[in-house]
């Protein structure tokens, strides 16, 4: 589902990292690792068409990304791709079953839909509270019903049990668990051990090549 192939990725002369290969398949969840600023998030950000890389290939789909132009860049996105970033981005004026909508494109049932997506992220009945009201951890639930919604085959995770407390951080590492059985491919950017420890393998990114 994803195959990255010698990718490098450099902000002026600061290499993050170099040469980098790593392929996931459907139904496999795999850890991003390494300290602080060694490039998780901007390895997430290139794999989800929001950055782009200075060399080497990445294909998604069997779409190769760097030969993507505008309308089947955003179709990927729309389509293929699930977010799960630290910002969440939801929009804060609305109510939750609002921010599901977004993703749902011409599905049926939707409010069947919502109710079940709330129900498994631990927000039942919540649907019409405005998200600006909830707390941060809420807010990354409704983030994550949203990717249950949208049923999307690549998910990338970007800490997604940051704000979390131990409970809710099993309840999301069981649905992206499960949002792979069902065939996506799941790529997390994490610190926690924990988190590693529940995915099939790690790509381990080290700051050693950003020395000067
Ligand atoms: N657009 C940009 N221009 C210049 N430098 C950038 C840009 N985006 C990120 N960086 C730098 O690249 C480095 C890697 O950032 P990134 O957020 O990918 O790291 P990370 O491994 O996810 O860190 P953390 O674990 O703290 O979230 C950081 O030093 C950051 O300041």
């Amino acid at each position: 589902m994803i195959v990255a192939n010698g990718i490098t990725k450099k902000f002026g002369s600061r290499v993050l990292w170099a040469g980098v290969s790593f392929s996931v398949d459907a139904g496999e969840m795999i850890a991003v690792t390494g300290p602080s600023g060694c490039g998780k998030s901007t390895l997430l950000s290139c794999l989800g068409l929001l950055d782009d890389v200075d060399s080497g290939t990445i294909a998604v789909a069997g779409r190769e990304l760097g030969k993507l132009r505008g309308g089947d860049r955003r179709r990927l996105r729309r389509e293929t791709l699930g977010y799960l970033f630290q910002n969440y981005a939801l929009i804060d004026n609305a109510n939750v079953n609002f921010n599901l909508d977004v993703s749902t494109g011409l599905k049926r049932n939707r409010r069947k839909m919502f109710e079940d997506a709330l129900r498994r992220v631990g927000l039942e009945g919540r649907g019409e509270e405005m998200v600006y009201r909830l707390s941060g951890g809420e807010q990354q639930r409704v983030a994550l019903a949203r990717l249950i919604v949208k049923e999307p085959s690549v998910i990338l995770a970007d800490e997604p049990t940051g704000a979390l407390d131990a409970e809710n951080t099993d309840m999301v590492i069981d649905l992206l668990r499960g949002m792979a059985n069902n065939g996506c491919a799941v790529v997390v950017a994490t610190h926690s051990k924990h988190v590693e420890s529940n995915c099939d393998s790690t790509l381990s990114l080290t700051t050693e090549l950003a020395a000067p």
